[in-house]
């Protein structure tokens, strides 16, 4: 059964996801939305602002923050998605300015019920060219909004000028470095292929982490306290013992751990595997099988606050097979 692709719009208040929203409908006539707005307000105002969708197509939920305290809710409109018959052949998420979508990214990787039905296609992220930059060190949940997005929209570039587009092009790419940037006006990017790039496929990993220059067994980078590691070793690593810490490692440190992306050479296994996480949320899947030319190798990025690459090194190397 194919499953329902699935695009997050994320972004701080104002940047322009009901635009890109509206822009998305426009270009793609031929797609069928759901979509779900959450807005953080006692009035839901952003569902009046989308333009030509019908109102059955639009799911509201505007109880909370749909990163805190609105998962449940999120999860029962998914379900109810699928129960009825409603006809729909793509599902738009914009979240509210202020939420991290870490939390509902991990539902769409972790949660059996929504990987089977649905597929993380990407997640949009918006920036606000004339604001970000003033806001960047004081707002987390930018950092982390841009930290965890696959493409990036520097929006608003006609208030901001080139000057300060310009700056804030670098700021972000040194928060992500992995992501497809591009910069628009009111949300409409020219070159992007917003729909459909699987950019959070999997088997995108492969270019994410392979795109990292990891000639070392640990780089990293820091900005906005968002820091990058890149581990590699070219030792299989031992199963149990990387599942092991892995949960002990998220669980302990879920409040600096975003996110963490690699490809595991593991012991006794012929294929890679893929992994995955978000928060403390894990995804493990198969990757291309080893071949004689391959150089069989482990990488691994993560991506959080105060990383202790000591510790995270030291820990990563006690995993190998000795
Ligand atoms: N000048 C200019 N205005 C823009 C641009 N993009 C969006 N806007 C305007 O900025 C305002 C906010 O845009 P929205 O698309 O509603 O932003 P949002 O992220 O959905 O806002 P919230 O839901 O409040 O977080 C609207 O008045 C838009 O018309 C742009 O590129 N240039």
């Amino acid at each position: 059964m194919l499953k329902i692709p699935v695009t997050v719009i994320t972004g701080f208040l104002g940047s322009g996801k009901t635009s890109l929203l509206n822009h998305l409908i426009s270009s793609y006539p031929d797609k069928k939305f759901a979509i779900i707005e959450n807005e953080f307000g006692e009035v839901n105002i952003d569902s009046e602002l989308v333009a030509n969708v019908k109102n059955e197509d639009i799911f509201e939920l505007s109880n909370g923050c749909i990163c805190c305290s609105l998962n449940d809710e999120l999860y029962v409109v998914l379900q109810n998605l699928i129960k009825s018959d409603h006809q729909f052949n793509h599902l738009l998420i914009e979240t509210t300015g202020i939420a991290d979508p870490g939390s509902i990214l991990a539902s769409f990787i972790t949660d059996p019920f929504i990987k089977k039905e649905f597929e993380l296609d990407a997640v949009i992220c918006l920036v606000d060219a004339a604001n970000a930059s003033n806001i960047l060190d004081t707002e987390i949940v930018l950092t982390k909004q841009i930290a965890v997005a696959d493409q990036i929209l520097i929006n608003k570039t006609d208030v901001a000028g080139r000057e300060k587009t310009d700056a804030l092009k670098i700021e972000i790419a040194n928060i992500n470095k992995f992501a497809r940037i591009e910069e628009c006006v009111f949300a409409k990017p020219a070159n992007m292929n917003l729909l459909g790039s699987f950019s959070y496929d999997p088997a995108k990993v492969y270019q994410f982490v392979l795109g990292l220059e990891a000639n070392s067994t640990a780089n990293s980078q820091i900005t906005h306290g968002i820091e990058n590691m890149c581990y590699t070793s070219t030792t299989p690593m031992d199963q149990m013992k990387l599942g092991m810490w892995l949960d002990a490692f998220l669980k302990f440190n879920q409040e600096s751990i975003y996110r963490i992306k690699g490809i595991l050479y593991l012991e006794g296994v012929d294929k890679r595997i893929i992994l995955q996480s978000v928060h403390t949320q894990i995804q493990a899947t198969v990757g291309k099988t080893w071949t004689e030319d391959d150089i069989k190798e482990s990488k691994i990025v993560i991506i959080g606050k105060s990383l202790n690459r000591k510790v995270i090194n030291n820990n990563l190397d006690e995993l190998l097979v000795k």
